[in-house]
């Protein structure tokens, strides 16, 4: 079993380490493991993702479930920190998004331009910025140079990274999809490789496989490939997603899968606020007990 790793072994500056701290503990408020409320799907998804509980759609609706349920941080465009992350700034940790797209064009050709800057991020008190890597498209050349320049303003200002690391494309289709085990795979391994500090990975599909014959076709349980996804990512501290809304009890299996893998955390958006406000607290506070089974270390 992988086992989770400790800031010391992190490679992180001065900043880095303290915002991270300050994300995992929340001066005492959090055990060191993650929950992050992530709300770019507006942009992402569009509106639609809002048709189910349409009180999400106000920003400050998703300020006040983060406040209530202890999230260690919210995560959004430029545009919503800009406009509603005053009336709480330190209140509770802002990562802000600097690159993000419509799904209205195809995903083959994908590429998430850089729309904020970790200056942005540095002003608006963010303890962390958010890049979108879309790994094996056609144009990962030049997201992989995008990325540099983002990796190296996020190490000069002290700003702790985390990489959305998306598998994406015909490639990936041909090979069982995004959310099979080879993609995921791969996809946390790219992160750790490319300098992540944090890497948000969906969960891992070993039954979804390539046409071809592969190196996953083995029979792998989830718990064997979330390992793998774990140990790939190594020094980074992985956060696995929550996706479309799923039953509660399927979405605890995954919460307590990834955490006995060694995940530092867990960054479900839909899944929590695509429901009323206290039956999102209750949600939240059942993945709270799971979280608060695995404390982490403050050095
Ligand atoms: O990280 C995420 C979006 O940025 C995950 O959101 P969902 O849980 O809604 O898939």
């Amino acid at each position: 079993m992988p086992t989770r790793p400790v800031l010391r072994e992190l490679g992180l500056n001065t900043g880095k380490k303290a915002r991270l701290r300050r994300i995992l503990f929340r001066h005492g408020l959090c055990n060191g493991t993650a929950f992050f409320l992530p709300y770019d799907q507006g942009l992402e998804h569009g509106p639609r993702d809002f048709f189910a509980n349409p009180a999400a759609s106000d920003p400050r609706f998703i300020v006040k479930l983060a406040l209530e349920g202890g999230f260690n941080g919210i995560v959004t465009q430029i545009g919503l920190a800009e406009k509603f992350y005053w009336d709480y700034a330190g209140e509770v940790p802002l990562v802000l998004k600097l690159n993000g797209k419509t799904d209205i064009p195809a995903d083959e050709r994908a590429l998430s331009p850089v729309n904020a800057t970790v200056e942005d991020a540095v002003r608006l008190g963010a303890d962390a910025v958010g890049y979108t890597l879309y790994v094996g498209t056609p144009a990962q050349e030049a997201d992989f140079e995008q990325y540099r320049r983002v990796r190296e303003d996020a190490h000069r200002l002290g700003m702790p990274l985390i990489v959305w690391a998306y598998p994406r494309g015909a490639a990936i289709e041909a090979k069982g999809g995004k959310d099979s085990f080879y993609a995921v795979d791969y996809a946390a391994r790219t992160a750790s490789e490319l300098g992540a500090d944090v890497v948000k990975v969906n969960f891992p599909h070993p039954e979804k496989r390539a046409a071809v014959p592969s190196s996953y076709d083995e029979e792998f349980t989830t718990q064997q490939a979330i390992d793998a996804v774990v140990r790939s990512a190594n020094r980074t501290l992985v956060l696995v997603s929550g996706g479309a809304k799923l039953g509660d009890e399927a979405m605890l299996e995954k919460a307590h899968e990834s955490m006995d893998a060694g995940a530092t955390g867990l960054i479900f958006g839909r899944n929590v606020w695509q429901r009323e406000h206290d039956e999102s607290l209750r949600f939240v506070a059942a993945l709270r007990e799971i979280l608060a089974k695995y404390p982490g270390e403050s050095e």
